[in-house]
């Protein structure tokens, strides 16, 4: 099996057709809404909060809530629709689950999208969660996450999930590699490729990303659309307190399973730690920076849109 990561790939430039980095077209359609750029904030607690989800949907940003505040989940739905806004929401699969799919029917409400998110989402448990949401509420977009082999794209997509979301331990938080010995750290872009040539809904990829250019990568690789974490936790509008050391300013970012997610419910199974990023400013810039390094990317692609990343040529560095 070829394996290989960001790092190694370098996409290789075709003659461009645009007066303007500007004329390049960045949106992405991800069911029924078309959104500005192909990127996610991680639905994680150090990364989004109801303020940030709204901030993002009233700009044309799509946005995953976070599930650890599980009881809040019903009421944000309906507040958010109430302002015209796209509901975006996660769940795990434990029973209490049940019961909100179970009220947001009984209420006819449907968030637009629901992500699955658990560690291991190639599971009977997951399929039997995607079966109920699908049954209560067909009008939803779900996603479902995490998974890093063809095989579980195969079962995934089959049990009804819209789009499967790739990468299992690729994450800057992440310690599943060292805990367990599973996953794609190393070679998630390669495992993205992989899951690609199955795969018949769209893929997200899930964890790695340290440069814009690696949105580039992985488009070309299947990616539809990506997730970040790491690179968007730190700003103004995410959560947490800025704290000052040695003269810099950080912010806290911890993984999802990691122990100081534990007041969040997360306290056995620990495959997540804890890391300081640093404090960067407003969200604005990062996602303006974003946007610009992809329409530049478009242009070298020698295309118009995101189409052109697909079927651009590359080399792989091997040293
Ligand atoms: N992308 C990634 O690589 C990873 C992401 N995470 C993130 O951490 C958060 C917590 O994840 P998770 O631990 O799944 O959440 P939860 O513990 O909330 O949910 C997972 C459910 O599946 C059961 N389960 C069975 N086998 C596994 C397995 N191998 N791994 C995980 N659960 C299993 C768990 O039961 P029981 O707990 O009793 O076993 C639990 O009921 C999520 O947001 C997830 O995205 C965590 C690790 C890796
Ligand atoms: N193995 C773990 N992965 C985690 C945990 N919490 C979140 N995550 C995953 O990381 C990505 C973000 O990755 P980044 O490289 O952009 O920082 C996130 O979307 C989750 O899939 C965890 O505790 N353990």
């Amino acid at each position: 099996m070829k394996t290989f990561d960001y790092d190694a790939i370098r996409l290789l430039p075709k003659k461009s057709v645009l007066k303007s980095r500007r004329e390049a077209d960045t949106s992405v359609t991800l069911g029924n809404h078309t959104f500005k750029i192909p990127v996610m904030p991680a639905n994680m607690a150090t990364v989004i909060d109801e303020n940030l989800a709204e901030w993002l949907s009233s700009r044309g940003y799509f946005y995953v809530m976070h599930r650890f505040q599980p009881e809040t989940r019903f009421d944000f739905v309906k507040q958010i629709q109430a302002k015209g806004l796209i509901a975006s929401i996660s769940l795990g699969i434990t029973d209490d689950e049940y019961q909100l799919i179970d009220q947001f029917k009984a209420n006819d409400v449907s968030p637009e999208y629901i992500t699955i998110d658990v560690a291991h989402g190639h599971s009977d448990y997951v399929i039997k969660m995607i079966k109920y949401i699908k049954a209560n509420l067909p009008e939803t977009f779900l996603i479902v996450g995490n998974l890093g082999t063809p095989e579980a794209v195969v079962d995934i997509e089959a049990a009804g999930a819209d789009a499967t979301k790739v990468g299992i331990g690729p994450g800057k938080a992440c310690i599943t590699k060292d805990k367990t010995g599973f996953g794609t750290n190393g070679w998630q872009l390669a495992a993205i490729a992989q899951c690609a040539q199955v795969a018949t809904k769209p893929i997200i990829a899930d964890g790695g990303i340290r440069h814009n250019g690696d949105i580039a990568k992985s488009i070309r690789f299947g990616a539809t659309m990506v997730m970040i974490g790491s690179m968007f936790a730190g700003h103004d509008e995410t959560p947490g307190d800025i704290i000052e050391e040695n003269g810099q300013t950080y912010k806290a970012y911890y993984g999802s399973a990691s122990a100081s997610a534990a007041q969040k419910g997360h306290d056995h199974n620990v495959e997540g730690r804890s890391l300081m990023v640093e404090y960067k400013g407003s969200i604005q810039g990062t996602l303006t920076a974003m946007q610009e390094d992809i329409q530049s990317a478009i242009s070298y692609a020698g295309g118009r849109d995101l189409n052109s990343l697909k079927t651009v040529d590359y080399v792989i560095l091997t040293e």
